[in-house]
């Protein structure tokens, strides 16, 4: 790892849809985000607890075309949707745990290029991620400019800000603080850090919203019968306990713990002489998206990514009230933004 640790064997569980075509040409990868996995499209079922995360996405007559494309979607390096991660055994038997090397983006798309060579894909017709996928996708272009073919960033930046590494600094904290936490070391003890870890998720699911989204759903309004003069929640709050309860039943907090660390760790002109230096190693045909109400990785983030990329169209805006999380509900807007992109790449006019 990038930080010195070893991981001696490592698995991804990944998913695909369509065919690859016998020139191996036609491959697309779909990177997800923090509390995301390989399941992008189809039903809730067996293995999978959540239906699709861009369900309008793929398919015959989609945007990402089964007829014609190859799509291929990894399960992060250190989570916990089938690849390797804090849960995942280590030698002697035992979980990871605690002991699950620091990781980087950086380490997670070595990963990934390790999967890329055993599908036999030398090189990627589209990379494309949001949020944490974005970072992944932003490092795959400048770290392998030959195997990245197109390129789509959403709700994305070159670098975590001081900010997004507040709040995730904060969500850290409310893990550790568990009792339940042990170290790390809690996975075979039949508990795990679960009031910390929803915690940390209504924080972080306040910032994925807009103040203007929550005021016209919310409101003032108390939950149900309930009175939060007497001890009773506004519907807001109840809103986030059931985001939380949600993630605790689907989600390992030492992988929120590893992903989060890599995702502060980000910073894509480390040892690559800056910022800037780093941005003018992409190749590929670019767009760059942000959604205009997103307080967490705000468009002025994109704007500096469409700006440094020497082959990045100008920046575009996802227009919607839902702040960060208009990356992953605007799937119509996200679509046009994936046409447009493989139509140029397809016709040689980037
Ligand atoms: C790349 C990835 O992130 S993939 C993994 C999927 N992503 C996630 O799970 C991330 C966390 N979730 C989210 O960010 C969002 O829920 C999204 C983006 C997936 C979907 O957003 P939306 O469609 O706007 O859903 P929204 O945030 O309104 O939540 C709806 C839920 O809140 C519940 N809800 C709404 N109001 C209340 C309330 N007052 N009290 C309790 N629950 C409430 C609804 O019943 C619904 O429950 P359900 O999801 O179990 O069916
Ligand atoms: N809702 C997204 C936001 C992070 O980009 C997630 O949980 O992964």
């Amino acid at each position: 790892m990038e930080a010195g640790g070893e991981l001696p064997a490592v698995r991804l569980a990944f998913e695909t849809w369509g065919r690859l075509s016998s020139d191996a040409s036609n491959a697309v990868l779909v990177l997800h985000a923090l509390t995301g996995d390989s399941h992008v499209a189809g039903p809730a079922g067996p293995g999978h607890p959540t239906p699709g995360w861009w369900d309008g996405l793929i398919g015959p007559g989609r945007a990402l075309d089964t007829d014609r494309w190859f799509v291929v979607a990894p399960n992060v390096l250190g989570g916990c949707q089938g690849s390797t991660g804090p849960s995942s055994l280590a030698a002697g038997g035992r979980p990871w745990g605690g002991g699950f090397p620091f990781l980087t983006q950086r380490d997670q798309v070595a990963a990934e290029t390790g999967l890329a060579d055993a599908l036999g894909i030398d090189r990627w017709a589209l990379v494309v991620g949001g949020s944490m996928g974005g970072m992944r996708a932003l490092e795959w272009a400048v770290t392998h400019p030959q195997r990245t073919g197109a390129l789509l960033l959403l709700a994305t930046t070159a670098a975590a800000s001081a900010e997004q590494i507040a709040l995730s600094g904060i969500q850290l904290h409310a893990i550790r603080s568990d009792p339940h936490w042990q170290g790390g070391d809690y996975h075979d003890t039949g508990r795990g850090p679960h009031t910390g870890l929803g915690l940390a998720r209504r924080l972080a699911h306040v910032s994925y919203r807009s103040e203007p989204e929550l005021a016209v759903r919310f409101g003032r309004t108390p939950q149900a019968t309930e009175d939060p003069w007497r001890g009773g929640r506004y519907q807001v709050e109840s809103y986030l306990d059931h985001h939380a309860a949600k993630l605790v039943r689907r989600f390992d907090a030492g992988s929120y713990v590893v992903l989060s660390e890599a995702m502060n760790s980000h910073d894509v002109g480390r040892d690559r002489g800056g910022l800037r230096a780093a941005l003018r190693r992409v190749t590929a045909p670019t767009l760059v998206a942000g959604v205009d109400s997103d307080r967490l990785y705000p468009p002025s983030q994109q704007a500096e990514l469409a700006a440094g990329i020497p082959s990045a169209d100008d920046l575009r805006l996802i227009e919607s009230s839902y702040g960060h999380d208009g990356f992953l509900i605007e799937v119509e807007q996200v679509a046009a933004l994936v046409r447009e992109l493989l139509t140029t790449t397809a016709t040689g006019i980037a």
